[in-house]
């Protein structure tokens, strides 16, 4: 978007979560057709938690091509897809059952692997590099865009505070099979794969992210997870949040202009 500067964070934050639920699809929609504008195909990654409900300005709306979509998840709990912990069945239920998206674009866990998470990590690594070519060549995939959400301790995806996963640089997709949230086996992108990203958007609302949200961004040398997200250039991050969330951070907000 030619209004934001190169590299920055933009804040942008709402009166109510409508108005975000919103913007955000207006955000997407534009992504969107930039992306398939350039290369015929929208990449995308999703989380899980509250951010799947966030999505619901994508329902019905006209200008989302969804067989242009490739979904993949920023991180996905070690279950399976019908259990109630899965991210994909949270995405599912909030978005995919309502919108024509063709099935085989979203990139869900090899369910037949669940008691192998190195197997498991490594089938899902293999999934990514078939839509982004060679992991030797292209280094890091590059997703146009990637949704996460920010937990009340400051972590995103599956990448928790002290957690060894934040020092990972090799990796596309780890896992863990200590995390602090149950449940807990998860697979995760890797920081190298968030940060080569186009474009990381947050989602938080609600005033139970108040504490949180000034540390994160007013505080980002002390290395809480979600601080750490810091795009490459040209990439770009995006927080998408309410003024509940909002009201105790010092960084400056950032006008949305549709
Ligand atoms: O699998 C998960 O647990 C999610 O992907 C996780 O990273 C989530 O986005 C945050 O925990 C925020 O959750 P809330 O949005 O519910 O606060």
């Amino acid at each position: 978007m030619a209004h934001h500067s190169p590299n920055a964070t933009n804040l942008f934050s709402f009166p109510n979560t409508d108005e975000l639920v919103d913007s955000l699809a207006f955000f997407i929609a534009k992504a969107q057709k930039e992306s398939i504008d350039k290369k015929g195909r929208f990449t995308v990654a999703l989380s899980g938690g509250s951010l799947p409900k966030m999505l619901r300005g994508l329902i019905g709306n006209p200008s989302i091509k969804w067989d242009k979509w490739q979904v993949y998840y920023a991180d996905e709990r070690v279950v399976p897809l019908d259990d109630a912990d899965s991210n994909h069945l949270s995405c599912t239920n909030n978005l995919f059952s309502k919108v024509p998206i063709p099935t085989e674009n979203i990139h869900v866990l090899d369910v037949s692997l669940l008691d192998d998470l190195e197997e498991l990590s490594d089938a899902y690594e293999k999934e990514l590099i078939k839509e982004f070519a060679q992991k030797d060549a292209a280094r890091f995939p590059v997703f146009d865009l990637i949704l996460l959400g920010m937990g009340p301790d400051g972590h995103t995806a599956s990448l928790f505070p002290g957690h060894e996963l934040l020092a990972e640089e090799d990796r596309w997709i780890a896992y863990l099979d200590d995390s602090p949230k149950p449940p807990l086996k998860r697979i995760t992108f890797t920081y190298p794969v968030i940060n080569h990203a186009a474009r990381v958007v947050f989602v938080a609302a609600g005033k139970e992210k108040v504490e949180i949200l000034s540390q994160v961004l007013d505080t980002p040398e002390a290395g809480l997870p979600a601080s750490r997200v810091k795009p490459v250039f040209p990439g770009q991050l995006y927080w998408f949040v309410d003024d509940a969330a909002s009201v105790g951070v010092q960084f400056p907000r950032s006008a949305f202009k549709p």
